[in-house]
Order: C-alpha cells, then sequence, then structure tokens
C-alpha cells in the first residue's frame, strides 16, 4: 500500500498546545492535546512557563505523527500556529529562556504605555506605523521589560547572546535546533515594532520602545520553506513550511481571504478579523490594523477588533465560582434562566480590548436583585460576549467597512448554540458555523500545505469550506436597542470603576 500524505498543525494556545494531522482533503485524521499552566504573579500579570510549551510541544508532535502513522499516512510537511503577542527572551546558546513568557493578556506594562501615549504625537505615530493602539497587549513593552527586569539581560542582549520573540518563533528556534529566527509577518505586526506598510522592523520604534534590533527575528512570509526539524526530536527531518498567528490562521481555516469577509474566533478571548485585501485600513474608531497573510513576499490586510476575555467567563463560571461543571453545561443555563431580568456581566477580568483599550478597567455585575439566580449569571456572561462582539461591528461600521451582515464564527464557544442565535440576534447578522471548527490549526496546515507544494495560493486550498450551521437573527429592533443600552450603561459604570 502506498502511504498517503498529510500535514502537520501545531497549534499552541493561551490554554493548550496540540498538534493535528489532516490529509490533504483537508479532513483531521489525528489530535493531541495537553493543558498549558497559567501563572498569575500579581493582580493583572499572566505567565507562561516556554519550557513547559516546549516540552509539551515535543510530547504532542510526537504523539499525533505516531497517530498518522498508525493510520498509514506520512507526514509531509509542518505548520506553526500560535498564541501572539506572548513574549519570549532565550539564551542563543542554549535556548533556554531568561524569564517566563509575558502572556498577551498581561498588564503589567499599563503604566509605561500610558507614559508614552501622554504625547499625543507619539501615540499617533506609533498608530500610524504599526496599526496598533499603545496598549500593554503587544509585544515591545513587555521585550523592553524583560530586558529591564532580568539581571544582566540588557548587557547580554547588547553582546549579542540574546534572542527575543514571539511563540511561534521560539518553537521554530528550539525545532531547529537553533538553527532558524525568524517570525512570520501576521505575528511580527503584533509587536509593535514592525512598521506594517514595509513589513520590516521600524528602527524608529525600536528606539522607542528600548528593544535592540538584534534581539528580532527576520520576517518572513506564511508559507515557505523555512527550516526542518532538528535530528533526535520527534519528526527529525520533516520541513516546517507554514507559520501564521493564530487569528490569521483561523481567518485562513475559515477561508476569510477576500476583501469583506468576517471571522469572529472564541477562545479565550474573541477576536474578529475583516479581511481588506491589500489595502490597509488605518481605524479611526479604536479597532487595529494588522497583517492577514503574506504569501510569496505580497502582504494582505485586515482591521481586527480584540475582545481579552471570552471563554475566560465560561472558565471562571466552572472553575472560579463553580456555576457550572463543564463549559457546555452554559447552554442549558442560559436556556432555563430565560432572561437575565437586567443583570449585565462586564468580563474585564484583565481590563477592556477594543474598543474600549481599557488596561486598568476590572469586571462588573449590575443589576442585582435578590432574586437573581446562577442561570442568570451565567446567561449574562454569555450574553457580554455577544454585546462585546457587537461593539466591534459597530467600531467596523463606523470605520467606513459597511455594516458586516454575515460572520462566521469557530472557537470553543462556537459550539454553544444559543449563544450563536443570541449573536445573529444581537448584532442583527447571519452567523455561520463551518463543519470543522478546529480553524486555526486548519489554517496553519493550509499554510504548510501551500509551502510544501500541495496547492498553488490560499485560494485554491481554501474551497472546500463548508457550512454546518447557519443563524439567522430573529429578535426584533426595539428589544435589541432596549437590550444594547442597558449593556452600554453597564460599560459605563466599568470604565468609571
Ligand atoms: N459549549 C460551550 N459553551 C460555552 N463555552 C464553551 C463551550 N465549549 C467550550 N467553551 C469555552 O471555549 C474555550 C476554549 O476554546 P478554545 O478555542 O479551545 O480556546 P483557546 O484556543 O483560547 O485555548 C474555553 O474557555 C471554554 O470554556
Ligand atoms: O490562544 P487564543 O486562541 O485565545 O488566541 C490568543 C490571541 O492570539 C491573542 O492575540
Amino acid at each position: 500500500m502506498t502511504e498517503k500524505s498529510c500535514l502537520i498543525a501545531i497549534d499552541q494556545g493561551t490554554t493548550s498546545t496540540r498538534a493535528l494531522a489532516f490529509d490533504t482533503d483537508l479532513n483531521e485524521l489525528a489530535v493531541a492535546q495537553i493543558p498549558l499552566e497559567q501563572h498569575f504573579p500579581q493582580n493583572g500579570w499572566v505567565e507562561h512557563d516556554a519550557g513547559e510549551i516546549w516540552q509539551a510541544t515535543l510530547k504532542v508532535l510526537g504523539q499525533v505523527i505516531d497517530k498518522a502513522k498508525a493510520a498509514g499516512y506520512a507526514p509531509l510537511a509542518i505548520g506553526i500556529t500560535n498564541q501572539r503577542e506572548t513574549t519570549v527572551l532565550w539564551n542563543r546558546e542554549s535556548g533556554e529562556p531568561l524569564h517566563k513568557a509575558i502572556v498577551w493578556q498581561d498588564r503589567r506594562t499599563a503604566a509605561a504605555c500610558a507614559k508614552l501615549a501622554e504625547d499625543k504625537s507619539v501615540a499617533k505615530m506609533v498608530q500610524e506605523q504599526t496599526g496598533l493602539l499603545l496598549d500593554p497587549y503587544f509585544s515591545a513593552t513587555k521585550i523592553a521589560w524583560l530586558l529591564d527586569h532580568v539581571p544582566g539581560a540588557r548587557e547580554k542582549a547588547a553582546a549579542g547572546k540574546l534572542a527575543a520573540g514571539t511563540i511561534e518563533c521560539y518553537l521554530a528556534w528550539r525545532l531547529t535546533g537553533g538553527k532558524l529566527h525568524v517570525s512570520d509577518a501576521t505575528n511580527a505586526s503584533r509587536t509593535m515594532l514592525m512598521d506594517i506598510r514595509g513589513g520590516e522592523w521600524s528602527e524608529e520604534l525600536c528606539r522607542l520602545f528600548g528593544v535592540p534590533r538584534q534581539l528580532l527575528p527576520e520576517i518572513v512570509d506564511n508559507a515557505g520553506a523555512f527550516g526542518s526539524v532538528a535530528d533526535g526530536l520527534p519528526g527529525a527531518g520533516l520541513p516546517i513550511t507554514g507559520m501564521i498567528g493564530d487569528q490569521q490562521s483561523a481567518a485562513v481555516g475559515q477561508a476569510c481571504i477576500a476583501p469583506g469577509q468576517v471571522k469572529s474566533t472564541y477562545g479565550t478571548g474573541c477576536f474578529l478579523l475583516q479581511h481588506t485585501g491589500d489595502r490597509m485600513v488605518l481605524s479611526q474608531n479604536r479597532l487595529l490594523s494588522t497583517v492577514a497573510s503574506r504569501m510569496k513576499g505580497k502582504l494582505a490586510y485586515a482591521v481586527e477588533g480584540s475582545i481579552f476575555n471570552a471563554g475566560t467567563v465560561i472558565q471562571w463560571f466552572r472553575d472560579g465560582i463553580g456555576l457550572i461543571e463543564n463549559s457546555a453545561d452554559s447552554e442549558a443555563a442560559a436556556v432555563r434562566a430565560g432572561t437575565t431580568d437586567g443583570v449585565y456581566l462586564v468580563p474585564a477580568f484583565t481590563g477592556l480590548g477594543a474598543p474600549h483599550w481599557a488596561p486598568d478597567a476590572r469586571g462588573l455585575i449590575s443589576g442585582l436583585t435578590r432574586g437573581t439566580n446562577a442561570d442568570q449569571l451565567v446567561r449574562a456572561g454569555l450574553e457580554s460576549i455577544a454585546y462585546q462582539t457587537n461593539d466591534l461591528l459597530t467600531a467596523l461600521k463606523a470605520d467606513g467597512a459597511g455594516s458586516a451582515k454575515q460572520i462566521r464564527i469557530d472557537g470553543g464557544m462556537a459550539a454553544n448554540g444559543w449563544f450563536a442565535q443570541f449573536l445573529a440576534d444581537i448584532c442583527d447578522a447571519t452567523v455561520d458555523r463551518p463543519q470543522i471548527l478546529e480553524t486555526t490549526a486548519l489554517g496553519a496546515a493550509i499554510c504548510a500545505g501551500i509551502g510544501a507544494g500541495v496547492w498553488p495560493d490560499l485560494e485554491a486550498a481554501t474551497r472546500n469550506w463548508t457550512l454546518d450551521r447557519r443563524f439567522e437573527p430573529a429578535m426584533d429592533a426595539g428589544t435589541r436597542k432596549k437590550m444594547t443600552a442597558g449593556w452600554d450603561q453597564a460599560v459605563s459604570r466599568c470604565l468609571l470603576s
């Protein structure tokens, strides 16, 4: 029997490290997953152990390759997708991190960002060059924090002994035995150090944030022959031919590759991207401009709304305060509640992202009465994620992108049918859920396949996107208006707190 080929995707997310195998028709063949420990050393700080991420990557990669081979498939190439912005500083000799990775959700550099933003011309220059807003979310101030707080780091960096990068960059480095120091353009566009139009590191931004240029990787495409897995590691010799940030990867997996198309991914956070083609649109309404893809050196762009807390709300109900036993129980709870009876939950656990950008805001529940029950709180939590999505769509509309009448959703929360329907109702938009919900890993497999010559381009690779279920808006305009007005009031209170 001739072996069939498969593509391996490594999906290093905020809460877990996974590897998946797909055949060349993009059917999922195998999966392996290891949860990732979250460290919260101080209020608003979030860290990951990059050494733990590396070890978990090796394990899931080995497991998924074994499973694919057992099913009669030979791995052809690897694609890496990752939680973006999360920053690692490591030793070029040993590959060992000097400190825990600072996670995208971490707010420790809020004061540094606020200080820089005091000079309006600096804030404007940063937005115009990077498409981003001065916020601790992005990597630049995280790298500077590491250099300033790890003893001796600045001296070692000046001596060329250190390297910095986001997670895909760190994994590519380690997988190739230190041969490859590259970051793809989608990840690089989230560092706040890249000139988004030219697609190269900006000397001016490196100076502003105090990040030495020699720490940074080379910026590359999302698909190409980047390097191969070093001897002695699982998959030794396999080429790494895809690298892409997880939200852009989900957009690829959702076949959102043409101007106007919108996808929204509901994992730990929620990230809504509208493709803008080869046009870089600078938002006037506090959304972000970002690189959607870079193929054969050609940049494509998107406008993005980033919500920091989506699935975390459900996790909090489950693990924090025990209102539900499993995430999926939130659906039945919302249905049982019938209504929140005026209760709103604003999940600003780590501040509010787009369009508010309030790193110091913290969560709030309003409208409680003696009769409020647990199911109503759960429903208010699910509703909050739909309201936040609607706020992003409102900002997109104000930016002149037109009103998005169709959204493709994915991520863990997309499995929740009640949530998907409420989302359609509140956003007054058709919500489409694809058959394959593993869109993030799928995007990385597609990039790897393009890099390995399976498909010539994104259009050819994404032709088979298929709908699973469509949710049409069914709420009357009056109810929608009343409910969103209540949400707006709760957010204003949260921003005051
Ligand atoms: N049926 C469900 N209803 C609501 N939330 C869910 C459901 N299933 C999973 N989730 C939430 O989705 C999130 C996991 O999504 P996933 O896409 O795997 O996250 P990430 O990639 O950010 O680690 C978790 O926060 C989980 O609580
Ligand atoms: O790990 P996820 O899927 O929540 O994604 C994290 C984002 O990339 C952060 O920008």
